[in-house]
């Protein structure tokens, strides 16, 4: 079942939603306006045609832009949930099928009042285009060198940091992150431990985990709340079926030949926007990634790149 999401946004950001009625699949939850498409209709006529029946709006196929596709299941049900972003359209949304509706900027929108499929909507909408990792090879007493860098990189606006520190103890990757906690904050970034879960619960706030593959494996459920988030590390569909299980956003490599994993086979772009678009979670490129190539990875299904050597 293909179903179309209208993600409107207004001049301040903030996202319209629309809450399911009663007596409908998932009723109570908050969704994006739209509806399922009907025989043989496009799926942009049918998003115009969702709109104008539940909230009188006009939108134009040309004003919008691809967000994000999820496909989902809800027990027997399952589909393709086709999230497209507009910052035009002609009318005031109300109300026709007496469903609530509100505005509310993404970083404030509480995940668990969302309909499962949305969630990872919402996070590519909130989740930044870059996302930078701290280089392998750094030693321990670099940290004053690298507090200063990661500092920088935060009041530049860059939102989404890893801290991976291989050669340093967790708990000098948990000083560095705790001194940084409270810029990232301030800054709405997010700095994640490299699978440090522990260290992400401990420090709350600001501060995330980016677990490796092998780590999804052994979850039952999220390991963190939702207002800390989790990266994964993902190779192939099934670790990205997992991913979309545990985590907020994947990154999926190695796109392009990489000096930091010589040996692994390559994706390029084809295979990685087959990954991407079959993956129920934001996917960012990484590996020989520069972020020059931000727009090229979002013509190919991306959130955004990752990496580490173009990103420092
Ligand atoms: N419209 C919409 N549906 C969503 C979203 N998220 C999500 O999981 N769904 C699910 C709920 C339903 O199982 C399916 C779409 O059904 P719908 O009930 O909205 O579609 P509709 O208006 O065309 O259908 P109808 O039940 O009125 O005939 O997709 C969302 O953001 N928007």
């Amino acid at each position: 079942m293909h179903v179309m999401a209208g993600v409107l946004r207004d001049a301040q950001g903030r996202v319209l939603l629309a809450q399911r009625p009663p007596g409908k699949h998932l009723a109570g939850f908050w969704e994006f306006p739209g509806g399922k498409l009907e025989p043989g209709e496009l799926p942009q006529l049918a998003l115009m045609r969702e709109l104008r029946e539940e909230l009188d709006v006009q939108i134009e196929p040309q004003d919008g832009t691809p967000l994000i596709r999820i496909p989902w299941r809800y027990g027997e049900r399952g589909l393709l949930l086709d999230a497209w972003q507009f910052t035009r359209w002609r009318g005031e949304p109300k109300s026709l099928e007496g469903q609530a509706l509100q505005w509310q900027m993404p970083c404030d929108v509480d995940l668990t009042m969302l309909a499962p499929a949305d969630r990872p909507i919402l996070q590519a909408l909130r989740l930044p285009a870059i996302y930078a990792i701290t280089p392998a090879d750094v030693p321990p007493d670099h940290a004053e060198v690298w507090h200063t860098h990661v500092a920088a990189v935060l009041e530049q606006g860059i939102g989404l940091i890893q801290l991976r520190f291989p050669l340093w103890s967790i708990e000098e990757v948990r000083a560095l992150a705790a001194r940084l906690q409270g810029l990232a904050v301030r800054c709405g970034a997010s700095l994640l431990l490299n699978g440090d879960v522990e260290g992400a619960r401990q420090l709350g706030e600001g501060v995330g985990v980016h677990v490796k593959a092998s780590q999804l494996d052994q979850l039952k459920e999220r390991p963190l709340p939702w207002s800390q988030l989790i990266g994964a590390s993902c190779h192939d569909a099934d670790q990205l079926a997992k991913g979309a299980q545990f985590a907020d956003f994947a990154t999926l490599s190695p796109v392009a030949a990489t000096a930091s994993h010589p040996e692994a086979a390559v994706l390029g772009w084809s295979r990685f926007q087959a990954l991407a678009e079959a993956a129920a979670l934001p996917v960012y490129a990484l590996g020989g990634m520069a972020p020059a190539q931000t727009e090229e990875a979002r013509k190919h299904g991306a959130q955004g790149v990752a990496g580490i050597g173009a990103f420092w």
